[in-house]
């Protein structure tokens, strides 16, 4: 066995298993990396929506941190639902007490679904907090607008967004991701220097619960193993349109991707195209 990767998530339990903590283990795996979590609430959720929200308490949620970082390591971390200002605040502590230079944000703030899984009051926190230890925040366009104050109607007011996240709240970089866009789900990367547009074939499905979590799952297993940004959003894209691409069909609502897909189909060549 050659060296292990190791990528911790910090985020929410998802019960039906296609986002949250299980869409991050699922996809850390797949990418062979080893995965480990941090969970910050349980949620009971399937496909049609989310039931309930359980928050762990804070020395819990920093207990799980301690222990997996002072024994077994982490090359890189990223975080997902936080729900709470005290959650944020508490990660942000750890992640400077830790070193942790590769930290993947993913500001997660409403399910599919339409429940919140991020207090409004924790917006502020967010921003002063986690933002500027960030080595890239990967926003989808209703949370870039809630980060940036602006509206988001087209390309260019992405790059915008990306640019303000880089520039005015001290992120490495930024991907404002393109799936609640019309047409093409192009996302946007701000690398801090370059735009880089990334595109892909839009698949009609309702199956695509957990696709934020999956991606930034996929960016950080990538940053873990040594890639370059681009390069780990890039393996990113092609995973998350795999595994839409490739659906289950699973439950009544909103199904989960295919998180074997990219192992399975990810060496055909046409398998992007079409
Ligand atoms: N129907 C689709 N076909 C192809 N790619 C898609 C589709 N929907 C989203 N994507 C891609 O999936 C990734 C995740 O984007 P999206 O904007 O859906 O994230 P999200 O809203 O944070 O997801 P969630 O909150 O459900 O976890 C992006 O790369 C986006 O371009
Ligand atoms: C636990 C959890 N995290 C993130 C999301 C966003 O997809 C979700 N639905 N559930």
């Amino acid at each position: 066995m050659g060296q292990i990767y190791k990528a911790l998530t910090i985020a929410g339990s998802d019960s039906g298993g296609g986002a949250g903590i299980q869409a991050d283990l699922k996809t850390f795996q797949m990418l062979e990396v080893y995965g480990m979590s941090a969970i910050t609430a349980v949620t009971s959720q399937n496909t049609l929506g989310v039931n309930g929200i359980y928050d762990i308490p804070l020395e819990g949620i920093e207990g799980q941190i301690n222990s997996v970082v002072s024994d077994i390591g982490v090359d890189a971390v990223k975080t997902g639902m936080l729900s709470q200002p005290a959650v944020i605040e508490l990660v942000a502590e750890q992640v400077i007490k830790h070193k942790i230079t590769k930290l993947v944000v993913d500001p997660v703030m409403i399910a599919k679904g339409g429940a919140s899984l991020l207090a409004d009051n924790a917006q502020d926190a967010l921003r002063s907090r986690l933002l500027p230890l960030a080595s890239v925040v990967t926003p989808n366009i209703p949370e870039a607008e809630v980060i940036t104050g602006m509206q988001i109607t087209s390309i260019h007011d992405m790059k915008e967004a990306a640019l303000r996240i880089v520039q005015q709240f001290g992120a490495g970089a930024a991907v404002v991701k393109g799936g609640h866009s019309s047409g093409e789900p192009t996302d946007v990367l701000y690398d801090g220097e370059q735009f880089h547009l990334l595109t892909a074939s839009r698949y009609e499905t309702r199956h695509t619960h957990g696709t934020g979590c999956t991606f930034s799952a996929a960016i950080t297993a990538e940053l873990a193993k040594g890639s370059s940004l681009f390069d780990a959003v890039q393996t990113a894209k092609r995973f998350i349109t795999l595994a839409i691409r490739y659906e289950l069909g699973i439950g009544g609502g909103h199904g989960p991707t295919n998180h074997w897909a990219y192992w399975r189909h990810g060496n055909m060549k046409e398998s992007m195209e079409s």
